[in-house]
């Protein structure tokens, strides 16, 4: 049933091609709709969403491939176990199975729970009636946690008919021994003889997977084509949060058969998957039970993290901008951290990380050790720039310049949720920050300043006209220090939120004292500016 695999684009490249391509004409279109990688799961829904249909979804949303669902059987499931199976009717299956097969162009069809004899069946008659590319077969019996999932009645269905029509069989040491009729599979050995024997019954492919394998420090599977075996080794890592794990193997392998992989580079860039889903979802605590579910996208942990800011953007936090330079942390000999750390002590109410001369990966360090700071004081922490640190370090937002990356652009790498500054000089750049979905606008330079060479002052009245043009809070930079800062804020716009600085903090001997001092002046000055007006 597999057929030669052309090859698809990558999703990245799908999504720049939406993306940047305005002009894409009907053909072009129409193409990428008929090529679009499309499984179709046929299986049992785990309620506990570690297993089952869901774990499909997320591993293939993972892998950028479209899933479809056909549902085989519902389970009332949690990490504990199995507490229920409503079984869906087979002419409702079968119904499904029309619906999704007749109508949306799926590439590889992946099968896990199939609880009776009429549900194998009628999918074995819709493969027949509607051909897909590729058919994968994980021979779900016994959940994770030891519960019957399908009894041995299925076992001559499936070896009888669907094996025979299968690209690939992923069974676990327990499947492989039901489908051989009960025989004893301990050593590696036994699993190659397995491998030959089911491979007997018809698949193209099988893999034998020995995660339950006894006295092994490695977790080995075996690969076999009908003509050579491969050895298949990963890190056994130590996790309770295994549940799914068969499951997503075997939907990744049909991820990537659905890209137009090669079925052995499929297996590995499946397994290979699942280590890096194990080890990242390793510590992770949901549920009570003893099968804790992976982690399939690899974001959960990021989510609780960035949770600790519970709300997007506050205008006030711009009260008083703290703007980090490399080349004054090095004067005074503070790393990035520290000069952070006193700011936000001081009372700076937001951070941003201008580092133009400090190399990328040292630069992603700093980052991730400020965000740590910032987030333990609920204080945002931006960059300046260089929207990969930002998305690499998952900070807060960037800002950006006229001759950045074009705010829109960063709005769409970065997502609704992070915060976009841009700075502008003129209402023109003003109303297009707008546009493009920026947060707030910083303005200036107020005044002549030497941290930023060859840069243009705008001056009181330039600052208030970007003001009064814009819906946007603004904050004022350039030059700004305890000396001149009350004529900035007296100058009244509702929307001049506060000021951003660079050397009145950070090429200062205390910076916490100045930043007490600036903070207290720019609160004060704001509250009789606000009352008068
Ligand atoms: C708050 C704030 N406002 C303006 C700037 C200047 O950004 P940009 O024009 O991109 O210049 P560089 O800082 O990149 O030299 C800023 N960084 N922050
Ligand atoms: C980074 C920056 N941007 C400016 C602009 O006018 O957009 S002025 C500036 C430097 C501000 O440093 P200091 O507070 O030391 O004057
Ligand atoms: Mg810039």
């Amino acid at each position: 049933m597999l057929n030669q695999f052309v090859s698809f684009p990558e999703p990245g490249q799908m999504q720049a091609l939406a993306m940047y391509d305005t002009n894409v004409s009907a053909a072009t279109s129409e193409s990428i709709k008929e090529r679009m990688p499309h499984v179709l799961s046929v299986a049992g829904s785990d309620s506990g969403a570690g297993a089952g249909i869901q774990a499909d979804l997320k591993t293939c949303a993972a892998r950028g491939v479209y899933c479809s669902t056909v549902i085989t059987a519902v389970t009332a499931q949690n990490t504990v176990g199995v507490q229920g199976v409503n079984i869906v009717p087979e002419k409702f299956v079968s119904e499904q199975l029309k619906s999704v097969l007749s109508d949306m162009n799926v590439t590889v069809v992946k099968t896990g729970m199939l609880p009776t004899v009429g549900i194998v069946k009628v999918l074995n008659d819709s493969l027949k009636q509607f051909p897909v590319q590729a058919l994968v077969v994980d021979p779900v019996m016994v959940s994770t946690s030891g519960d019957v999932l399908a009894g041995p009645s299925i076992l001559d269905i499936l070896r009888e008919q669907l094996l025979p029509m299968a690209d690939i069989v992923t069974p676990n040491l327990k499947e492989a021994s039901a489908l051989l009729g009960g025989i004893k599979l301990q050593t590696i050995s036994d699993m190659r003889s397995a491998a030959k024997s089911i491979h007997d019954m018809g698949p193209r492919n099988v893999l034998v997977k020995g995660g339950d394998l006894p006295a092994s420090s490695d977790a080995v599977d075996i690969f076999f084509d009908g003509v050579e075996f491969c050895e298949l080794r990963s890190l056994r890592i130590q996790t309770q949060n295994s549940h799914g794990t068969g499951c997503s193997l075997a939907s990744c392998i049909a991820a990537e058969l659905a890209k137009g992989s090669q079925m052995l580079q499929a297996v590995r860039v499946a397994k290979h998957y699942v280590e890096t889903a194990l080890d990242y979802s390793k510590d992770i605590h949901i549920g009570n039970g003893l099968q804790g579910p992976l982690d399939h996208l690899c974001k959960l942990k990021r989510n609780v993290h960035s949770s600790s800011r519970l709300q997007r953007f506050n205008p006030d936090d711009l009260l008083l901008y703290a703007v980090t330079d490399s080349k004054m942390n090095n004067k005074w000999g503070r790393s990035i951290a520290a000069a952070v750390k006193a700011a936000i002590e001081g009372g700076a109410t937001i951070i941003q990380l201008r580092e133009k001369d400090t190399e990328t990966n040292n630069f992603l360090e700093a980052a991730k050790n400020c965000l740590e700071v910032c987030r333990l004081h609920g204080v945002p922490m931006l960059i300046n720039d260089r929207i990969d640190i930002a998305l690499a370090c998952d900070a807060d937002g960037v800002h950006v310049g006229q001759s950045d990356m074009p705010a829109h652009v960063a709005r769409s790498l970065l997502g609704p949720q992070k915060i976009i500054g841009v700075s502008c000089k003129t209402p023109e750049q003003a109303h297009q920050a707008w546009v493009d979905g920026a947060d707030y606008i910083g303005s200036g330079g107020v005044y002549s300043t030497n941290t930023k060479a060859n840069n243009s002052t705008i001056g009181l009245d330039g600052l208030k006209t970007v003001c009064l043009a814009s819906k946007l809070p603004v904050v004022a930079i350039g030059g700004i220090g305890l000396s001149n800062v009350r004529s900035v804020v007296e100058l009244g716009p509702e929307n001049l939120k506060g000021v951003a600085v660079v050397s009145a903090l950070f090429d200062r001997e205390c910076i916490a004292t100045e930043a007490r001092k600036l903070h207290t002046l720019v609160s004060e000055t704001l509250k009789t500016t606000s009352a008068a007006s």
